[in-house]
């Protein structure tokens, strides 16, 4: 079903790099806006100049491209509802302050950073939560500029009603309650007239006509604020949902703060964007299908209902799980571009190698270890496979050898010229087979990959293990 009024939203503060418990939230909102034919609209917040990063705004869009999450309507697209990076809101925001102000919801606060902790150690001593006293609330007009013809700046608090409960259906936790009287008036505007997160963000969701903000669970308490903002300025607000957050090995929220792995650090280490889509689909959310799907099918899957309210833990398996599965299904060209391994095989066996390594390639690296592990030069021997060629004894290689010589050099037939001149068959014949020729003792599917060798790489390597084999027996005599 296409309804077009559904808009979601992503709306990162471009502070650093984007970590998966962001990515995640991206990738929600964009799958619901796309699952129910809406728009997608991705919106910077950009009003803390001090934490802001030029450059991570381009950074965080580069990454939800390379991912295929492209916004409908945002930076760089436009849209109804521009400009999009809220550093270039402020007109909009001032207009709605002033509204605030001269109907009594707002009122400038001079106290300073110190005044405020001073304030807030006193109330826990006494074992209340912290929470802002209302110093200015009560502040005359004549005192206010007072203050500010003393060169004070002020800050503008929103003033909560007392006495009130603030209800809202959460699409993840169910029913919310919050006593207005356990929320403290609140900074609307900083003192240097930036607009504050909880003000910015609720307006624009408002204005930009959001329907559904999916968020982390970071933002529960925030929502009774921000829909007391919205109601002071007869404004209405999305449905929101609060997720579960995403946790590092040590139980810490992951955070840009305390340097959690970047998106575009999982894709310098070669991970696929389907593997992150289709792994980060399945952190708090469940899907019927147990198989790698492309955006239309986790678009299709995908409801707010099946989001999980409590943390997820990152698990570097399921996630490498996922990179094998989109490893799997990548079709030939792609991998060969993503693997570069040209400069390794000689020319027109690339498709064949990846189809007969392919079961066994993660990364980059991989790809080219088995480009050079079959056309290289006689790889390494690892410590098990040399074990295993000693075991085996220099007969079986010499043998070989000679059958490989005679034209037995294919793996079918060198197989069946070695089980019926040595007696060996089964594991006894191919694991000695395998380390001589693959210098592992595992691997991939031994017959396509000693048929890509050819008869002289296969010699060659016969023949080395013949070597190591009576070098080793010699030692041991
Ligand atoms: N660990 C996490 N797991 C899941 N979602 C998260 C996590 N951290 C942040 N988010 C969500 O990512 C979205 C974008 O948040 P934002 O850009 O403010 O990043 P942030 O990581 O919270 O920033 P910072 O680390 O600077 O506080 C928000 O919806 C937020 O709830």
């Amino acid at each position: 079903m296409s309804d077009t009024t559904v808009k979601t939203r992503f709306a990162p503060s471009p502070t650093g790099a984007l970590h998966l418990g962001n990515l995640r939230t991206a990738l929600f909102n964009a799958l619901l806006a796309r699952s129910r034919g809406g728009h997608f609209v991705l919106r910077i917040e950009d009003t803390d100049r001090e934490r802001y990063r030029p450059e991570a705004a381009q950074a965080l869009m580069g990454d939800l491209r390379w991912l295929g999450l492209a916004w409908q309507e945002g930076p760089e697209v436009g849209g109804p509802a521009a400009p999009y990076h809220q550093h270039e809101r402020t007109a909009i925001y001032d207009a709605y302050y002033r509204q605030l102000e001269a109907e009594g919801w707002a009122y400038p606060c001079f106290c300073t950073e110190s005044e405020l902790e001073m304030a807030r150690r006193a109330q826990r001593a006494a074992g209340r939560p912290p929470r802002y006293p209302g110093t200015c609330a009560r502040l005359s007009a004549e005192e206010a500029a007072r203050k500010r013809a003393e060169g004070r700046a002020p800050a503008l608090r929103f003033r909560v009603p007392p006495g009130e409960e603030v209800r809202f259906t959460d699409t993840v936790h169910g029913e919310q309650r919050f006593a207005t009287d356990e929320i403290g008036d609140f900074v609307i505007r900083r003192a240097d007239g930036t607009a504050a997160y909880l003000f910015s963000n609720a307006v624009d969701d408002a204005l930009m006509g959001i329907t559904d903000v999916l968020r982390g669970d970071d933002h529960l308490t925030n929502t009774p604020r921000q829909l007391l903002v919205l109601r002071a300025l007869g404004l209405s607000g999305p449905r929101y949902g609060h997720m579960g957050l995403i946790t590092g090995d040590d139980g810490a929220p992951l955070s840009k703060r305390n340097g959690s792995r970047s998106v575009a650090e999982l894709e310098a280490a070669g991970y696929l964007p389907e593997a992150l889509l289709n792994y980060l689909a399945r952190v708090g959310h469940t899907y019927d299908e147990a198989g790698l799907l492309e955006l239309d099918g986790l678009a299709a899957g995908f409801a707010p209902a099946r989001v999980s309210a409590a943390p997820s833990r990152f698990d570097a398996d399921h996630l490498r799980h996922w990179q094998a599965e989109a490893v799997m299904a990548a079709d030939t060209q792609r991998l060969r571009d993503w693997l570069a391994i040209e400069a390794f095989i000689p020319p027109g066996y690339a498709d064949e190698l990846l189809n007969a390594v392919r079961a066994n390639i993660r990364f980059p690296e991989d790809g080219k270890e088995w480009a050079r592990r079959v056309f290289g030069p006689p790889p390494a021997l690892e410590p098990e496979a040399r074990a295993a060629i000693a075991e085996a004894g220099a007969e079986l290689f010499e043998t070989a050898v000679a059958a490989a010589e005679e034209g037995y050099n294919r793996f079918q037939g060198l197989r069946a010229a070695l089980q019926e001149r040595t007696g060996r068959k089964g594991k006894r014949l191919l694991m000695p087979l395998r380390a001589a020729l693959t210098g592992r003792c595992s691997g991939p599917e031994l017959q396509p990959i000693v048929d890509l060798m050819g008869g002289e790489r296969v010699v060659e390597r016969l023949r080395r293990a013949a070597e190591v084999a009576a070098e080793d027996r010699a030692q041991e005599e």
